[in-house]
């Protein structure tokens, strides 16, 4: 299979599809790989190193798309890049289609079939192609929550550790999946106060057995919410329901309760977010205000860890890729695990949770 590799395009977006190691894999199980030019200067790889390899490097995404059986991505295709899709194509990348019916529409339309590596599932019922990038995420939600306290950029001006004879930093997670385990894990580590929610009473036991009394464990509801973002001075939204927008944890009116120029740091907001008031903000833009709160809802956080991420994620998505070039879209049939992933195929949403939340 000729598998492609075009340049990522969303804002500050500095990851590849295909590192060169893993392009290598590729062509040792007999594909060939095409690569657009510049594909991996995001994270210090030039066309020569892809070309050392044996993959074909060409001047331009247009023709990666017309010519290549796979496209190999990180993000969601953007809407010039859907156009250029076809029936017959294969797309393997993170997709986010439930808050996103304008590409769901176009992706549709474009008859390609479309493996969304968010919803690709894992033996133990885990989404293993999503983890590598919540973990990245999750670690830095609470750099992101520490600079945007800072009162240089908007913040309370709270140090999250404090210091001997201060009180440190109150920081809430809501949700103790993956996000929100490593979220726990670097705000202890600064030295934070911190609290973190789940729905699921297993996942509670778990993360209390894990943080040893350091972590405080909550079960979730609004009146449990309510009551723990009164003081907090980081809330960080790591909430999912696979293939679902994310529930709004946090209404409007509750940004009320918290103290002024408090932090919301939006992981969830690809999943369409779980602030009522988030919307998708950029590495270049990050941070924006409503009522006195600093919201900070970047879409593609592990795009600015362009190294870490695009290894950790081609360590993930390897496997699966390997399946979908050696077998083509059968591999979604033979793999209980890969079938979830395929999410458009033959012009129809075709997995159950995306379809519903999109109204399909
Ligand atoms: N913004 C970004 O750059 C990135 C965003 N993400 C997103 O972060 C979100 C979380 O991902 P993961 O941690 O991997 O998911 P996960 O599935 O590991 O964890 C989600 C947790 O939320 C819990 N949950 C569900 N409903 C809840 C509720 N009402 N209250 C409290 N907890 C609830 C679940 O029980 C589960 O433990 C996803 O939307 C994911 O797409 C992930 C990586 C990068
Ligand atoms: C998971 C995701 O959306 C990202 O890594 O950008
Ligand atoms: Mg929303």
């Amino acid at each position: 299979m000729l598998v492609g590799v075009p340049k990522e395009i969303k804002n500050h977006e500095y990851r590849v599809g295909l590192t060169p190691e893993a392009a290598r894999e590729y062509i040792g199980a007999g594909h060939s790989v095409l690569v657009e030019t510049g594909a991996g200067s995001g994270i210090s790889k030039d066309d020569e190193e892809y070309r050392a390899i044996g993959a074909e490097i060409v001047d331009t995404a247009q023709e990666v798309f017309a010519r290549a059986d796979m496209i190999v991505k990180v993000k969601e295709p953007q809407p010039n890049e859907w156009v250029q899709l076809r029936e017959g194509q294969i797309l393997f990348t993170y997709l986010h289609l439930a808050p996103d019916p304008d590409q769901a529409k176009g992706l549709m339309e474009s008859g390609v079939s479309a493996i969304a590596y968010e919803t690709v599932t894992g033996p133990g019922g885990g989404l293993p192609l999503l983890a590598p990038m919540s973990e990245v995420a999750g670690r830095l939600s609470i750099e992101a929550g520490a600079h945007a306290l800072r009162a240089n950029n908007g913040g309370r001006g709270t140090l999250m550790g404090g210091v001997p004879g201060v009180l440190p930093a109150k920081v809430v997670v809501l949700g103790g999946g993956v996000v929100g385990t490593q979220a726990a894990r670097m705000a202890v580590g600064l030295g934070a106060n911190v609290e973190i929610f789940d729905r699921s009473i297993p996942r509670l036991r778990q993360l209390d057995e894990m943080f040893q009394g350091r972590v405080a464990t909550r079960f979730s509801t609004t009146g449990t919410i309510e009551q723990a973002i009164r003081d907090a001075d980081v809330v960080v939204g790591a909430v999912l329901i696979p293939g679902a927008s994310a529930p709004h944890l946090v209404t409007r009116e509750m940004l009320g309760l918290m103290k002024n120029r408090s932090v919301l740091v939006d992981v969830a907001i690809d999943q369409g977010g779980c602030f009522e008031t988030s919307h998708a903000t950029t590495h270049e833009n990050p941070t924006y205000e409503v009522d006195g709160i600093i919201h900070y809802c970047v879409a593609n956080m592990p795009g600015a860890v362009p190294l870490t991420s695009s290894y950790a994620l081609g360590n993930a998505t390897l496997p699966f890729g390997l399946a979908l070039a050696n077998r083509g879209i059968a591999a979604c049939e033979e793999d209980p695990y890969l079938a979830p992933g395929l999410n458009v195929h033959q012009g129809r949403i075709v997995n159950a949770a995306v379809a519903e939340s999109l109204g399909f």
